[in-house]
């Protein structure tokens, strides 16, 4: 720090930035690893990230003399950054980083300084962690991201997300907004394996999308666990790698460019069913869903058949949790009145706390109060079937939400999760 005064004073300066990443959900999922630390994946990926509004990580990144170790908290509790995938990224973006100068502070921070400097950073995510609902994705993406702009990295997105795929793959896709792919490459060091944008948020920007959270505790298998035990014990895997996905890609692709709902629908579908199949054709079988997910899946297929055409499309990570998304907010209301049909939630919860996110689907829907929903009249599928059942209580809640755009940095220093003057958390 060769250009800064020795007097002490000017060595109690701390420097911060804020950013705020995305979440995202396969169409074409990713299942299986051909390198394990490098975390190369055995096929390409599509995903489409959420908004940002509704499901989002903010992390602040900050660096000081005065820090004399690299430190993270999590929701505000202290986590250990000891582990290869947080130790990958921070060695990555380091090594990349250049000089800051920031002349209001007077301070000069140079290239080479950054070895020497330690990084305090401090995350949140606005939704439960590791619930099935991508918190590694938007967590590590948000990671690089942010120490990307406090070391003023100037590597283009791509190549950040192949610094963000180390920290965990599905983590790479969170960097750009809109449609994404992760092209699994074929360098044994990894550097092509990495995320482009398809299309942006506003290309297809009809779409809704509906998150059913069936249960929010943290699950028995981890992604990165099941995928290595499909890897060696499924041959059902190496069959939807090498030939199912290529062609779902190109599919994928095309449907996504045309805005094609009925083909966009079917691949995601089948994509989904498929990946929970080689789960069950994995030794041991690994069950991510449970009877509530399969009860959804009819009840879409119902729906789907019925119309003729797909009204919606669902898809599941390693959870229980249904990602469905709608062509339009005329289908995601109609989505809605179906969901809360069969799924009413208990009867002391309030309507505001069982649906969440953008509540003008609720609107849409005609529902205003919890009385609506318990009045909502039977699909039209159903008509002329036995009685049908409803599963009270058996979906926790709703996300209502839409893709989103990409990471965003915040300059506004209130949105900071760690001090201005000590690098601590507030
Ligand atoms: N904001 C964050 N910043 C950095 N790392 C995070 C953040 N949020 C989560 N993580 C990391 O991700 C881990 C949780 O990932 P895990 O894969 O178990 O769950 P998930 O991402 O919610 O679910 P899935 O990836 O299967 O959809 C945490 O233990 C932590 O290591
Ligand atoms: C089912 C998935 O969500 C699997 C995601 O796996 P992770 O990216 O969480 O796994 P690691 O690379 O081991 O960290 C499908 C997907 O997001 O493509």
């Amino acid at each position: 720090m060769g250009e800064m005064g020795s007097d002490e004073a000017t060595k109690n300066w701390v420097l911060m930035v804020t950013a705020q990443c995305p979440t995202n959900i396969a169409v074409i999922k990713y299942w299986g690893k051909r390198d394990e630390s490098l975390i190369l994946p055995i096929n390409d990926s599509i995903s489409v990230t959420l908004d940002p509004q509704h499901l989002c990580t903010t992390t602040t990144a900050a660096v000081s003399p005065t820090f004399d170790t690299d430190k993270m908290w999590l929701n505000g509790k202290e986590i250990s950054l000891s582990s290869g995938r947080f130790q990958s990224c921070l060695r990555e973006i380091r090594s990349r980083a250049n000089d800051v100068e920031d002349q209001e502070k007077g301070i000069c921070i140079k290239k080479q300084d950054w070895e020497k400097l330690h990084v305090h950073i401090a995350s949140f995510n606005n939704f439960p962690t590791a619930a099935g609902l991508a918190s590694s994705a938007a967590g590590f993406a948000c990671l690089v991201y942010s120490l990307s702009k406090l070391m003023n990295v100037k590597e283009e997105q791509g190549k950040l997300s192949a610094i963000a795929r180390q920290g965990s793959g599905s983590a790479c896709r969170s960097l750009f907004g809109g449609f994404v792919k992760w092209v699994m490459g074929n360098e044994a060091n990894g550097n092509d394996s990495l995320a482009v944008q398809l299309a942006s948020e506003t290309h297809w920007d009809d779409l809704v999308i509906i998150i059913a959270v069936v249960s929010s505790h943290q699950k028995e298998t981890s992604s990165t666990t099941g995928m290595r035990e499909s890897v060696v014990t499924s041959p059902l895997l190496h069959y939807r790698s090498k030939e199912v996905v290529p062609k779902r890609i190109v599919e994928m692709e095309k449907a996504i460019k045309t805005r094609d709902f009925a083909l966009f629908a079917r691949l995601t579908c089948a994509d989904s069913n498929q990946f929970h199949a080689t789960c069950l054709d994995t030794s041991p079988p690994i069950f991510y869903m449970n009877d509530t997910s399969h009860r959804i899946i009819s009840y879409m297929e119902k729906w789907n058949q019925f119309e003729g055409t797909p009204q919606v499309a669902y898809t599941f990570d390693a959870g229980p949790n249904a990602v469905l998304i709608a062509p339009n907010r005329k289908a995601a209301s109609l989505l809605l009145q179906r969901l809360l049909f069969y799924f009413p939630p208990p009867s002391d919860t309030e309507l505001s706390s069982f649906v969440i996110g953008d509540k003008t689907i609720v609107k849409d829907a005609g529902i205003a109060a919890m009385k609506d929903v318990e009045a909502l009249p039977p699909p039209s599928e159903l008509k002329g079937n036995a009685p049908s059942q409803r599963f009270r209580g058996d979906i926790s809640y709703f996300i209502c939400t839409r893709p989103g755009k990409g990471p965003v940095m915040f300059d506004d220093e209130d949105r900071a999760l760690l001090h201005p003057k000590t690098g601590f958390p507030k």
